[in-house]
């Protein structure tokens, strides 16, 4: 129930491929869809809420297509990433003007209880335009639930938002998943996905790259292959420690740096973190830094599509 299909779904904007041959199930409780920018997310959002076809393949909700299904559209909730645009309405008006388009039997009454989930019974009689961030985002997700849908999509909800909204938003989010709604939202931020997320999806340059819970994912962007700097204390130092180091399992190359340092590539951090203070001790070496040189969120993400 409530469960939205990709089948090796495709969407192409010219001759720009936004999402290529996806498949992926989307069910009750809340997933996160992580990629990084570019990748592909709100268009895959625009296909499951019904506002894009697919070029190919088919998107459907519990075996029925999406798009063009009144019937799906009654049953799924949208809070996309743009802004509000009518900033002069009230919180109020607003979502009372969503919950009339929904076609709700009583809207005034729709309206309120919305509101009221998003805790902003209290602002809404203000213009849009004075809210914060924070609540901009909650009165997009009001407006989003008027119509009580047992599907919500959210696209970058934490996108700035600060620290305490953030935290509010997460429990609106976790309320919804434990309700038995099928809610999906997406980011490009780990830490963010894992925080609320029971299943997350990874997507990069529209490809799906990685399926699992937070541990799995986590697993695989910490076991890559990465590249660190060691520097130690002086030529010597290094030149020991880049010796030392070579005959470790979890390395897999060392170079001296002319600018000074070692380079090290490192199959399984995990080991390696464990490893290296022992190696630096029992050869007599200061270790003076460590740093990641491929760090990016990006070369994380290319990492995962064997790119
Ligand atoms: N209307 C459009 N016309 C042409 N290209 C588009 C259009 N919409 C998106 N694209 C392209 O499709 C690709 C995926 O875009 P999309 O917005 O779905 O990614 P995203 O993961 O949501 O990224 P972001 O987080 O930056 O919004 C990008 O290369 C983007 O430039």
């Amino acid at each position: 129930m409530n469960t939205i299909t990709l089948e090796e779904t495709s969407r192409w904007y010219g001759n720009v491929v936004a999402v290529n041959g996806i498949s992926m199930t989307i069910g009750p409780g809340i997933t996160g869809l992580l990629g990084p920018n570019g990748a592909g997310k709100t268009t895959l959002i625009a296909l499951m809420s019904g506002f894009l076809s697919p070029s190919a393949g088919r998107v459907t909700l519990d075996g029925q297509p999406i798009w063009r299904n009144t019937e799906a559209y009654r049953t799924i909730g949208l809070v996309p990433e743009r802004e509000v645009s009518f900033g002069y309405l009230t919180g109020r008006q607003f979502v009372l003007a969503n919950a009339e388009l929904q076609g709700v039997p009583d809207p005034g009454a729709a309206g309120e209880r919305a509101l009221e989930i998003v805790d902003l019974v209290e602002p809404a009689q203000r213009r849009i335009a004075t809210y914060s961030k924070g609540m901009r985002q909650r009165v997009k997700l009001a407006s989003a639930l008027v119509h009580d849908p047992a599907v919500l999509l959210l696209d970058e909800p934490f996108n700035g938002v600060d620290p305490r909204q953030r935290l509010h938003l997460m429990n609106l989010l976790r309320r919804m998943g434990a309700e038995g709604r099928t809610v999906l939202f997406s980011s490009h931020i780990l830490e963010e996905v894992e925080q609320v997320a029971r299943q997350i999806e990874v997507v990069v340059s529209g490809r799906h790259a990685a399926s699992g819970d937070f541990g799995q994912i986590r697993r695989l962007m910490t076991d890559r292959p990465v590249q660190y700097v060691v520097v130690g204390d002086g030529a010597a130092q290094d030149r020991a420690l880049a010796s030392a180091l070579i005959a470790e399992t979890s390395v897999v190359a060392v170079s001296l740096r002319p600018q000074g340092g070692v380079d090290v590539s490192v199959s399984e951090f995990g080991d390696f973190a464990q490893r290296l203070p022992v190696v630096a001790r029992d050869h007599g070496v200061r270790v003076l830094e460590l740093t990641p040189t491929d760090e990016s969120l990006e070369s994380v993400f290319s990492y995962l599509v064997g790119g």
